[in-house]
């Protein structure tokens, strides 16, 4: 990959799983190298605070996994929007509960895994792949009723607030600076991050997809995060 920040001053928006980290077979198994925060802090310094995770995890879960995070972070499909100040832009708000329990008593009984978040319930199927069509289309079900929304991910379908998704994540900071006027670029591996290649290319900048998914958006390519991160320099 060319070094864009040499040609334009360059903001970068980064998914995390499947993108800086490799995917595992549970939500908590993946492995966090010790210094990705201090790495993407350094790299936030060298793009004069230009840069972004956005994830579908919650931001208090992806410091969990990452300690304290200083660069700017958007948070559940960028229903929770935090600048690297540590203000928040944007704040999250939680699913009723009695639509968390009835989830839960629907996916528990059929041994699906249950990532109840901050401001969703993600159903995963990475060790039930058969139940991957019958979990969305429960939870297309739950959300119509329900006035909520489902994003579709590899082996995850979730139940989140309708409104938020990566698109306007990265509108909401470019708005802003230090991201206004540069180029927008993001790095993403998964269906989710294609309203973030679409952000980006409308801004003048362009995604680029990590792995073999097929993607309409995207300009790039990286075949893994380990080639994202000898990318960065992280
Ligand atoms: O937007 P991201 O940062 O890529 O987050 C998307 C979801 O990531 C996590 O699920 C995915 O990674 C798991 C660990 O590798 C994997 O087991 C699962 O199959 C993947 O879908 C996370 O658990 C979700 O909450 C995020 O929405």
């Amino acid at each position: 990959m060319r070094n864009f920040s040499a040609e334009h001053p360059v903001a970068l928006f980064l998914d995390f799983d499947g993108t800086l980290v490799d995917l595992a077979p549970t939500p908590e198994g993946i492995v966090v190298s010790d210094d990705l925060a201090d790495g993407l802090a350094k790299l936030s310094d060298r793009l004069d605070g230009r840069l972004a995770l956005i994830s579908g995890r919650v931001i208090a879960d992806l410091e969990r996994h990452c300690g304290s995070l200083t660069v700017a972070c958007g948070g559940s499909h960028g229903a929770e929007l935090r600048a690297a100040t540590g203000q928040m832009l944007v704040s999250g708000e939680p699913l009723p509960a009695p639509v968390l329990q009835e989830v839960s008593n629907w996916a528990l009984p059929r041994d699906i895994l249950v990532e109840a978040k901050a401001y969703g319930i993600a159903l995963h199927t990475r060790t039930r792949p058969a139940m991957e069509g019958e979990c969305a289309l429960y939870l297309e079900q739950v959300a119509r009723r329900s006035g909520l929304a489902v994003k579709l991910g590899k082996r995850v379908a979730e139940l989140i607030r309708p409104g938020a998704d990566k698109g306007e994540a990265v509108r909401r900071f470019m708005a802003e600076m230090p991201f206004a006027g540069a180029l927008p670029i993001f790095v993403g591996d998964d269906l989710t991050d294609e309203d973030g290649f679409e952000a980006c290319s409308a801004l003048g900048g362009f995604g680029v997809v990590v792995g073999d998914r097929p993607s309409q958006a995207a300009l790039h390519r990286l075949d893994n995060p380990k080639a994202v991160r000898e990318w960065l320099e992280l």
